[in-house]
């Protein structure tokens, strides 16, 4: 039996945007089945990347495949789901009427309650999106990536501005998701989330610093935190 195409690879890819290189040609390989953390500092071209995975980044150089097929081709629509930093979801309508929406561009609608419940917002199902908490409309964005059930996840920052219990709570979801065969690729300019993540992908400036896991950081650096351990290896790297 043959083995499955990685979820994503990239060969030699630039993206320049303006006076800007965003990514400056990366290429890279990641498996299918694990979370990788997509790591950086502001601006280092994460987002960027993600896009042009996805397939909306306009002028990508190089080559970027996703399940074996070229970035953005129409047959990846249901496979990938993405959701962005600035939650995409109707305010005026409820938390089950949103995922139900996407539920049903996609032919879906037996999804939605488990996509509710995967982001633990079972219990909010008939409020209205309005009334929630930035962290509550995080998830109600996931959950509409989530209901066409993705063979793909990519999250930009989905954490970003969540206390430390939701943090938590959202990477054990992730990590259950990723359990069930899901590939996530999550960025995050917070080196200790990298702790949740099988593999890492460090950038700065639009370079591929490094392709590791938590473990080979910590001890290619010789430090045990991850902050710490990244500040090393761009002295590493620079040197
Ligand atoms: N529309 C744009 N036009 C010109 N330059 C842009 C545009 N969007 C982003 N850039 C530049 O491209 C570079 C990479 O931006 P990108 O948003 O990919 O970074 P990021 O790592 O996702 O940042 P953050 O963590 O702050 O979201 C930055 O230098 C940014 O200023």
């Amino acid at each position: 039996m043959s083995s499955p195409p990685p979820a994503i690879s990239c060969d030699r890819v630039t993206v320049r945007r303006g006076q800007t290189t965003a990514v400056d040609d990366l290429s890279m390989t990641i498996p299918q089945g694990s979370i990788t953390g997509l790591l950086g500092p502001s601006g280092c071209g994460k987002t960027t990347l993600m896009r042009a995975i996805v397939g909306t980044q306009r002028n990508a150089e190089g080559t970027v495949n996703v399940l074996g097929y070229p970035a953005g081709s129409p047959i990846l629509r249901r496979h990938v789901g993405y959701v962005t930093q600035s939650a995409s979801v109707y305010t005026d309508l409820t938390v089950v009427q949103n995922v139900r929406y996407f539920a049903t561009l996609f032919d879906a609608e037996s999804n939605v309650d488990d996509a509710l419940a995967a982001v633990g917002l079972t219990d909010f199902a008939d409020r209205p999106t309005s009334g929630l908490s930035g962290g509550q409309v995080n998830r109600v964005s996931i959950a509409c990536a989530l209901v066409t059930q993705p063979t793909l996840l990519i999250l930009d920052e989905p954490t970003v501005g969540l206390d430390p219990v939701l943090r938590a709570d959202l990477w054990a979801r992730f990590d259950a998701l990723a359990r069930s065969g899901v590939t996530l690729l999550v960025s995050s300019h917070v080196m200790d989330e990298a702790a949740h993540c099988d593999n890492l992908l460090l950038m700065r400036g639009g370079h591929l610093v490094a392709q590791l896991t938590p473990d080979e950081l910590r001890s290619r650096t010789g430090q045990s935190n991850l902050e710490d351990a990244f500040l090393a290896l761009i002295k590493e790297t620079a040197a």
